[in-house]
């Protein structure tokens, strides 16, 4: 069985032309018979003499419950067209403005909530993405992070409900069921990871920046909050928060594109960072000067196996003729269509 699986799997990742790309990074996952099928091809130096990793590994309960209560999507519009395009979303969201942010204290792993300010912020976002399609939801542990995700679906055109998974237990697990099919098709998973949680700001966390500044000198402070090989007193640097948070986007959420599900993250600046230069492969020169605002969805599309970045939905209410496909474009028609 779990040959026949690989042998799907291979022959999808050949279908999507994935083995002819010089850049970038394809994997598939295929659940079968307790079996996790991964097939991977890395994005390193040896991706271009066409290495490929296989590897066949007993599904852990953990992984395959993630995808246990998404809907089917078999059953919408939005299918069909994606079906044809093999494309699929990204939305990339940094939380909103957090109670810290506001008094300007390094905040790092500690678990602050959003301001008021936040809180419109988060629903300004999830306006402009409400014609966005969003099957699978990934946040930090960290509550601004889910505050935000979830503030930013209310806005959502498809009335979808966000569901929290609940892994940590069997019981927890057993507990949360749903025992609706037509239900769990209205629902989008929300998987929470603290590797996608903001970078350790070691012995800055709860430091006021401008203080810090004042204290160390400018230049060092600006080294630790954005150089991204030296991290702060103890804590990470951006390298140590992308070596978790890149491998976690890797292993997890990548195998969702391939799959055909478009998802959202809403997590932090800089394991945003971290993401973002992955995908749109900056050199550790580069990310120095890349910085994320509050609250802002960035938009990004999976076809053939790399992700091109399409900006930021214009505003509430304009679509934004750069950031939507034909596919994006006929699933907004849809939605109109259906929910008018
Ligand atoms: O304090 C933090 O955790 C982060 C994000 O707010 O700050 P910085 O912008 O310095 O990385």
């Amino acid at each position: 069985m779990a040959t026949t699986a690989l042998h799907q799997a291979i022959g999808t990742l050949y279908s999507h032309g994935c083995f002819h790309q010089e850049h970038g990074t394809a994997s598939l996952r295929l659940v079968s018979n307790g079996f996790r099928v991964d097939i991977r091809l890395l994005r390193c130096e040896s991706y271009q003499s066409r290495k490929r990793n296989l590897v066949v590994s007993q599904a852990s309960t953990s992984q395959t419950s993630v995808s246990n209560p998404v809907s089917s999507p078999s059953k919408n519009a939005t299918t069909e067209s994606r079906k044809k395009s093999n494309e699929a979303a990204l939305i990339l969201i940094r939380h909103g403005e957090s109670l810290w942010n506001e008094k300007n204290l390094f905040t790092g792993c500690v678990d602050v909530p959003l301001t008021q300010k936040g809180v419109e912020e988060a629903i300004e976002a999830g306006k402009r993405i409400s014609y966005i399609p969003v099957d699978m939801i990934y946040t930090s542990a960290l509550i601004r992070a889910q505050m935000t995700a979830m503030l930013a679906m209310t806005q959502h055109r498809r009335k979808k409900v966000p569901i929290v998974m609940h892994d940590e237990s069997e019981q927890a697990k057993s507990w949360s069921r749903i025992h609706s099919e037509e239900t769990k098709r209205q629902c989008i998973p929300v998987v929470t990871a603290w590797q996608l949680n903001e970078r350790m700001y070691g012995e800055l966390q709860g430091l006021n920046k401008q203080e810090t500044a004042d204290r160390y000198g400018k230049e060092k402070v600006h080294e630790w909050r954005r150089s991204y090989d030296i991290p702060p007193p103890n804590g990470e640097s951006l390298e140590m928060c992308a070596e978790r948070a890149v491998a976690y986007f890797k292993e997890h959420i990548e195998p969702q594109f391939v799959a055909g599900k478009n998802v959202m993250i809403a997590a932090h600046g800089n394991s945003l960072r971290s993401i973002i230069m992955y995908l749109d492969k900056l050199t550790s020169q580069e990310v120095i000067s890349l910085e994320l605002s509050t609250g802002i969805p960035m938009l990004y599309i999976f076809k053939e196996g790399k992700f091109v970045r399409r900006g930021s939905p214009a505003g509430p209410s304009e679509a934004g003729v750069y950031a939507y496909t034909k596919t994006l474009a006929l699933y907004r028609q849809k939605l109109d269509e259906k929910y008018q």
